[in-house]
C-alpha cells in the first residue's frame, strides 16, 4: 500500500511505534551509560557513533556487542557469562540515571502523533528497550499522553523481529491486520511486521546500524514523521 493509503483521515485505526531512533534520538545516554560501564569494567569507552550501530536489538545484545567490542553489529558470542551478568547489571544502574538527560524528540514527531491523536488513532510504543526505561523516558520527552499502551523488550518473552510484541499491542488496542500500521527505523522493525502480517513505514534517521534503510521491504521510506500527515 503507498503511503497515502496507509495514512489518510480514515487510517490507521492503530499505529505501532518503535521508540529508540524512530521517535527519539536516545543513544546519547545510551552510549553513556554504555561507556561508563565498560569504565567501570577497565576497558575503553566505545564512544557514541559506535554505540548508535549497536542499538536495535535490546540491552542485553548491546552489551555483549560492547563487550566484544566488534564494530559489527552481529550478535556478539562472548564466553564470559558471569561478566555479561555483572555488564548487564551496571549498565541498568548507570542507565536508569542517565536516561532522558540527553536525549531529544526528532523533528516532525509531535506534530504527528498529535495528528493521529486527534484523528482518533490508537497507538502503543512496541520497542525492545527493556520496559522500566521506558516510561520515564517517554515522561521526560512529553509524549506519554499520546501511548494507550507500552510493549517493552522484556514485557513478553520475546522481542522483535520476533512478532509476538506487535500482536500483542494489536490485541489489546483492538487493531486488525488491515488496519494497524507499524513504524520503526531497523530491520527488527520492519521484520516483526511482515511476520505480524502488518506494513511498515520506515525511518531514514535512525539506528539500522548504520545502513540504509531502504534495503529492508519497508512499504514507504519516509525522511520525517511529517510526511504521514
Ligand atoms: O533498546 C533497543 O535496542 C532499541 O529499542 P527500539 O526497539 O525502540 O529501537
Ligand atoms: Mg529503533
Amino acid at each position: 500500500m503507498s503511503l497515502a493509503g496507509l495514512f489518510n483521515e480514515h487510517w490507521p485505526g492503530v499505529a505501532l511505534f518503535d521508540l529508540d531512533g524512530t521517535l527519539v534520538d536516545s543513544a546519547p545516554d545510551l552510549a553513556a551509560a554504555v561507556d561508563r560501564t565498560l569504565e567501570q569494567l577497565g576497558r575503553k569507552p566505545a564512544g557514541i557513533e559506535q554505540v548508535r550501530q549497536w542499538v536495535g536489538h535490546g540491552s542485553p545484545i548491546l552489551i555483549r556487542r560492547a563487550l566484544a567490542g566488534k564494530a559489527d553489529w552481529e550478535p556478539a558470542n562472548i564466553s564470559d557469562e558471569a561478566l555479561f551478568d555483572d555488564a548487564l547489571k551496571l549498565f541498568y544502574q548507570n542507565y536508569q540515571q542517565l536516561n532522558g538527560q540527553h536525549s531529544t524528540v526528532y523533528a516532525g514527531v509531535e506534530a504527528c502523533l498529535e495528528a493521529l491523536n486527534e484523528r482518533g488513532c490508537r497507538m502503543a510504543i512496541v520497542t525492545n528497550k527493556p520496559e522500566q526505561f521506558v516510561g520515564p523516558l517517554l515522561e521526560q520527552m512529553g509524549l506519554e499522553h499520546h501511548f494507550q499502551l507500552i510493549v517493552g523488550g522484556d514485557t513478553l518473552n520475546t522481542k522483535k523481529p520476533d512478532s509476538a510484541p506487535l500482536l500483542h499491542a494489536m490485541e489489546a488496542l483492538k487493531g486488525s491486520r488491515g488496519t494497524t500500521v507499524m513504524v520503526g527505523d531497523s530491520a527488527a522493525d520492519v521484520s516483526a511486521a511482515q511476520a505480524a502480517g502488518i506494513p511498515c513505514v520506515a525511518v531514514t534517521y535512525g539506528y539500522n546500524f548504520g545502513r540504509s534503510v531502504q534495503t529492508l521491504g519497508a512499504d514507504a521510506v519516509v525522511d520525517s514523521l511529517s510526511e504521514l500527515l
